[in-house]
């Protein structure tokens, strides 16, 4: 669904990363893991073009460059790792901003309802009336997830979806996600710090190794050796009731 062909970023002249070479299957949950600035955003950020691309980056077989911005936003949905506004929009009105592409004019009070649905599904009903630059950054990440479902797209892409969340909130972010896989059959993409998260949660994982990227089913990626190439740091398996955590030394 989502294939990288000998795929190199870059902002202007300054190259990130290089010789790119894997798929991102259909409803599959994907991690990205590595350690701070080694391009986990920007390889994100080349599924919005925000990114100077070479090679191919395919999206069911049609090559990113090829779409239109509304096309596109058809498809996928971003959730950004932090996201500031000056001005006092009510939650409800961010979320029902996911519904952009979809329309032409004005939200209909069917957009409401939909934005609703989802506001709903994350947990922040409470919140809905609320001005967005009164509330905290947790509750703000959790807006944006809303407001990326409300675009009702195949593919979500989440860019540190638990960084400002409290553990029962990251755990609540995590089954969502896991749940959108189940019953929509969705395709989630995230980048992750924790990659207890990501064993847990996610079906496959990419993870950057000295530069270069590696991926595979996200028990076997997430393994004592490629953690200590990839953050330099000790760890073990360790099993508790048939699941398969790291524990840091
Ligand atoms: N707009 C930009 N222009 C130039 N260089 C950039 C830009 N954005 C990021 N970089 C550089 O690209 C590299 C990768 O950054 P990126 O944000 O993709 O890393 P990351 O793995 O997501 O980091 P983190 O885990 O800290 O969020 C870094 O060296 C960073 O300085």
């Amino acid at each position: 669904m989502i294939t990288f062909k000998d795929v190199k970023l870059s902002y202007g002249k300054k190259e990130i990363l290089k010789d790119l070479n894997f798929c991102i299957e259909r409803g599959k949950i994907t991690s990205i893991l590595g350690p701070n600035g080694c391009g986990k955003t920007t390889l994100l950020s080349s599924l919005q073009g925000n990114v100077d691309i070479k090679g191919q980056i395919l999206i069911n077989g049609v090559d990113i460059r090829k779409y239109k911005i509304r096309e596109l936003a058809k498809i996928i949905a971003f959730v950004p790792q932090i996201y500031s506004l000056s001005f006092p929009y009510t939650v409800k009105d961010i979320v029902v901003g996911g519904r952009t592409a979809h329309i032409n004019n004005i939200p209909s009070k069917e957009d409401y309802k939909i934005s609703k649905k989802y506001i709903e599904l994350v947990g922040i009903s409470h919140l809905e009336d609320i001005p967005y630059t009164q509330i905290s950054g947790g509750q703000r990440q959790l807006v944006f997830i809303a407001r990326a479902l409300c675009q009702e797209t195949d593919i979500i892409v989440l860019d540190e979806p638990t960084s400002y969340l409290d553990i029962k909130n990251q755990i609540i972010v995590m089954k969502i996600i896991k749940n959108l896989q189940k019953t929509l059959n969705k395709t989630c993409i995230m980048t992750l710090h924790d990659p207890n998260l990501a064993l847990s949660y996610s079906d496959e994982t990419l993870m950057f190794i000295n530069g270069s990227v590696s991926k595979g089913l996200s028990k076997d990626i997430i393994n004592q050796s490629n953690i200590k190439s990839s953050y330099g740091i000790n760890s073990r398996k360790i099993y508790l009731e048939e699941n398969e955590f790291l524990y840091f030394k």
